[in-house]
């Protein structure tokens, strides 16, 4: 079995605030989850604003310190003590998407140009090698090289660019590609096509996904792992079908009962600590 994703004892905290007033907040609390398979997985984190989510995002990858504690990803040490990989041995293992497309390329450099770059330098190609990994990278996120070349963001619709996204991210051939809130930005009607890209790769291309969102209905349906977190803490964690099926926190019961069916009318409710 590999261990695809462990965390030990991770802790993150921040102080916010001036000299004077300043606090400090724990915005990872002990997290420990290990999630062992022979088999590629998506493993969702769910929580309210302010649970953790993106801090443990920028944990995995390596954008934050843990303040203690450490991460493992498929058997190698990523972050924190005992971590020996360079940058460019960590990109090609760990790989981002973001929330924003819009923000992931300038406006004033053509798309394809971050692809080709990211070959280079992430992925240590020379010309050619960069221009067929671009071309099998953007196929396999269902675009073709021609319609992409020498293009600007305005050019696209945010589904097309957080495709470009994906496709990018898989051009050094990670094995963990973290994904935070990487749908929240695009119109709900094309939501699904990214979604449904990630059970792609993780089914034919061999990649692991730790997905990060507010979207409960998301995560049940491509996951196979869940982590409930509130407050920096994980306070639910294993098999998505049993945690979302069965929940056993009250977090978990609160977040799950919040969701609108079509029998009834969504309010929003308070979540207690
Ligand atoms: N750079 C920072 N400096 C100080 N505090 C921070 C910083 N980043 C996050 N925090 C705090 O850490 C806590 C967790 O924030 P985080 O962004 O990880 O939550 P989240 O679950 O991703 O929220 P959201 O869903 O709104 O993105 C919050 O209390 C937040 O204010």
């Amino acid at each position: 079995m590999t261990v695809i994703l462990k965390t030990e004892g991770l802790n993150k905290v921040y102080r916010q605030g001036g000299l004077v007033r300043s606090r400090q907040v724990r915005a990872l609390n002990d997290v420990n989850i290990t999630v062992e398979s022979d088999k590629p997985v998506v493993i969702a984190v769910v929580g309210e604003s302010g649970s953790g989510k993106t801090t443990l995002a920028k944990t995995l990858l390596r954008l934050e310190t843990p303040s203690s504690g450490r991460a493992i990803v498929y058997d190698t040490v990523v972050t924190g003590k005992g971590t020996t990989l360079s940058k460019q041995q960590f990109l090609g293992l760990v790989q981002p998407i973001f929330q924003n497309p819009f923000e992931a390329f300038s406006r004033y450099r053509p798309v394809d140009a971050y692809l080709h770059e990211t070959a280079r330098r992430v992925g240590g190609m020379d010309g050619a090698q960069a221009e067929a990994a671009v071309a099998t990278a953007l196929a396999s996120v269902g675009l073709k090289y021609g319609e992409v070349r020498g293009k600007y963001t305005n050019q696209f619709s945010g589904g097309e660019l957080q495709r470009i996204s994906v496709a990018r991210a898989l051009i050094p051939q990670p094995k963990l590609i973290v994904a935070d809130e990487p749908v929240s930005m695009i119109d709900a009607s094309r939501r699904m096509i990214i979604i449904n890209l990630f059970k792609q790769l993780r089914d034919e291309a061999g990649r692991s996904f730790l997905y990060i969102t507010h979207d409960l209905a998301t995560a049940y349906y491509i996951s196979d792992y869940v982590a409930v977190m509130n407050k920096g803490v994980v306070v639910e964690f294993g098999d998505a079908r049993q945690v979302m099926g069965d929940p056993q926190h009250d977090y978990t019961k609160l977040l799950l009962s919040s969701i609108p069916t079509t029998k009834t009318r969504w309010r929003p409710r308070k979540v207690a600590a």
